[in-house]
């Protein structure tokens, strides 16, 4: 098992995701910190990209205002060197396929591995195409982790044998940004999953509240929030990094309270 696998071993794995550089370079830094401090087991650090294809308007925003502040390939990496120097959280980046691509993925895992950065998500990788990026990713221990959708079908048994350090389930069709309810085979979507593989589940797409984080957190060993952190940022620019703190101390004390709703359902 991957060192990210062992994060979800005790406890449910709460994954906030931030768009690198939005809206500059040190709030970035300070984001992540806070979301660490908060409580987050993971950091999502999203690459901008031009045609983030899976992405809804507020992450696209995001996109724009890290584009505006001169977001580069190597500008990332510098972000995630402030970053270690402050905190070891770990670190998986979102990333469509054209950026290691094109920054070679050799080059480009190798200075994951540097800053320790645990694993990529790449939302248009698909199945078949795992073998292009999967053995140097192999070599230099960073997970490539894959998703799950509500229509992978038959191809779930495929992705579930192959996947390392977390798998990425879907909680719905469309792009990401809020939602108010979820497809509702999700709960079926999961135990489907881990039929197949032991490595650890979690949901993302539209969860927006402490509550929905706490329901999915239920049905999968972690979840996923983006759009909702991208929002506080975009509200608060460079003030945003206490109210990103205080969500994350929310969303943390909420998936993590089996005692709690057990004495409720009392
Ligand atoms: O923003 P949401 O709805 O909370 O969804 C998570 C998400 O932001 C993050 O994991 C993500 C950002 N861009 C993506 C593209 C594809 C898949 C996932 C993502």
């Amino acid at each position: 098992m991957s060192n990210l696998s062992d994060i979800f071993k005790n406890k449910k794995a709460f994954i906030p995701f931030v768009v690198a550089d939005d809206p500059d370079f040190d709030t970035t830094v300070k984001n992540v910190v806070s979301l660490a401090n908060g409580g987050a087991d993971i950091v999502e650090l999203g690459i901008p990209f031009s045609d983030p294809v899976a992405d809804g308007p507020v992450i696209q925003a995001a996109d724009l205002r890290a584009f505006k502040a001169g977001i580069t390939t190597d500008k990332v990496f510098e972000i995630v060197e402030a970053v270690r120097k402050l905190t070891d959280v770990p670190i998986v980046f979102l990333t469509y396929l054209n950026i290691p691509f094109k920054y070679g993925f050799n080059r480009f895992l190798k200075r994951c591995s540097e800053l320790n950065v645990s694993g990529l998500v790449i939302p248009d990788l698909p199945l078949e195409s795992r073998d292009e990026i999967v053995p140097t990713a192999n070599q230099y221990g960073i997970d490539i982790i894959p998703l799950v959708t509500p229509t992978s079908g038959n191809r779930i048994k495929k992705i579930a044998e192959a996947a390392t350090g977390f798998i990425y389930v879907v909680s719905s069709m469309g792009i990401t940004g809020q939602r108010d309810s979820f497809y509702s085979g999700i709960q079926e979507l999961v135990a489907e999953i881990r039929k197949y593989t032991n490595v650890p589940t979690a949901i993302g797409f539209g969860v927006h509240t402490p509550e929905q984080a706490a329901q999915m957190a239920e049905i999968a060993d972690g979840v996923i929030i983006g759009s909702a952190i991208v929002d506080i940022i975009d509200k608060h620019g460079i003030s945003a990094p206490e109210q990103v703190n205080r969500f994350a101390v929310s969303v943390s004390e909420s998936i993590n309270q089996e005692g709690t709703k057990a004495a409720k359902a009392v």
